[in-house]
């Protein structure tokens, strides 16, 4: 199968925050890193508000819808709170996260075989606003299967374990991971959902999931802001475009 089109790349912007919010001062800026990754060629910016405002905060939403002309994927747990900022914001895109206080990062994906009644409540009145929901899951075909039920437009699958596997040279489970990652995408696009991949993916790990052809976006943020230390934010990203469109081949541009 050849790609089904360009691959988009969506910047996360979160860990610039993360270093502001250590000293507590006001800098460095997320919106200005949101810019710079736009010239730098994003087609989109990802911010996770998480509930515990650990990063992002209110006021970084607020200013970057104000100030950003590509697409915001506004990432949250499925709450009423934050359905609530949804729709007083209306993002072009809302991410649907699982979240617990105390976790490092996001451990899984949503469990929406399990909650499937609430979330389908939820999701409508974000998809009747105009905003295009994903659903961050597993590739567990239960969850896809589940998220095709609810009428979720789109579903991310979480590479987090992928690339874990990869780092710590687990080659052969990572291979395994990888096929379980094809096999979802695969299964989502014949159930009509567009797929997105996203979490802990760098230079290394990009270029299975970029190959995958049913993959439309992929969501990258740790990665590039660390490596924006070493080399610019503007170069990290630029690499990051030549990567993903080395490893996918068949497309005119
Ligand atoms: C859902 C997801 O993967 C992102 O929100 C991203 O990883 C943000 O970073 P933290 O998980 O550190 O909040
Ligand atoms: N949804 C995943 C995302 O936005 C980026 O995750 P990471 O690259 O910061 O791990």
């Amino acid at each position: 199968m050849k790609p089904l089109g360009r691959l988009r790349l969506g910047v996360n912007i979160d860990h610039v925050a993360t270093v502001r919010n250590a000293r507590g001062t006001g800098y460095p800026d997320p919106l200005r890193a949101a810019l710079l990754a736009e010239v730098a060629g994003a087609d989109g910016i990802t911010a996770h508000l998480r509930e515990d405002r650990r990063h992002i905060r209110d006021a970084d939403i607020d200013a970057l819808m104000a100030g950003i002309s590509i697409p915001l994927n506004f990432e949250c747990a499925a709450t009423t709170e934050m359905q609530a900022i949804a729709l007083r914001h209306r993002p072009h895109a809302v991410c649907l996260v699982p979240e617990r206080r105390e976790e490092r990062t996001t451990e899984g994906g949503l469990d929406v075989a399990g909650d499937e009644a609430r979330l389908a409540d939820h999701v409508a009145p974000l998809r009747e606003a105009g905003i295009r929901v994903s659903m961050f899951i597993a590739h567990d075909p239960r969850q896809i299967e589940a998220c095709a039920r609810i009428g979720a437009p789109v579903v991310e699958l979480h590479t987090g374990h992928y690339c874990d596997l990869h780092e710590e040279g687990r080659f052969e489970e990572r291979d395994a991971e990888l096929e379980k990652l094809r096999e979802g995408a695969a299964l989502a696009h014949s159930l009509g959902i567009e797929v997105h991949m996203g979490h802990g993916l760098t230079y290394e790990t990009v270029p299975p999931v970029a190959a995958i052809p049913q993959v439309m976006e992929l969501n990258i943020g740790h990665f590039l802001i660390g490596e924006s230390i070493f080399r610019g934010l503007s170069e990290a990203i630029e690499e990051m475009r030549r990567v993903m469109d080395a490893a996918r081949p068949g497309l005119d541009g």
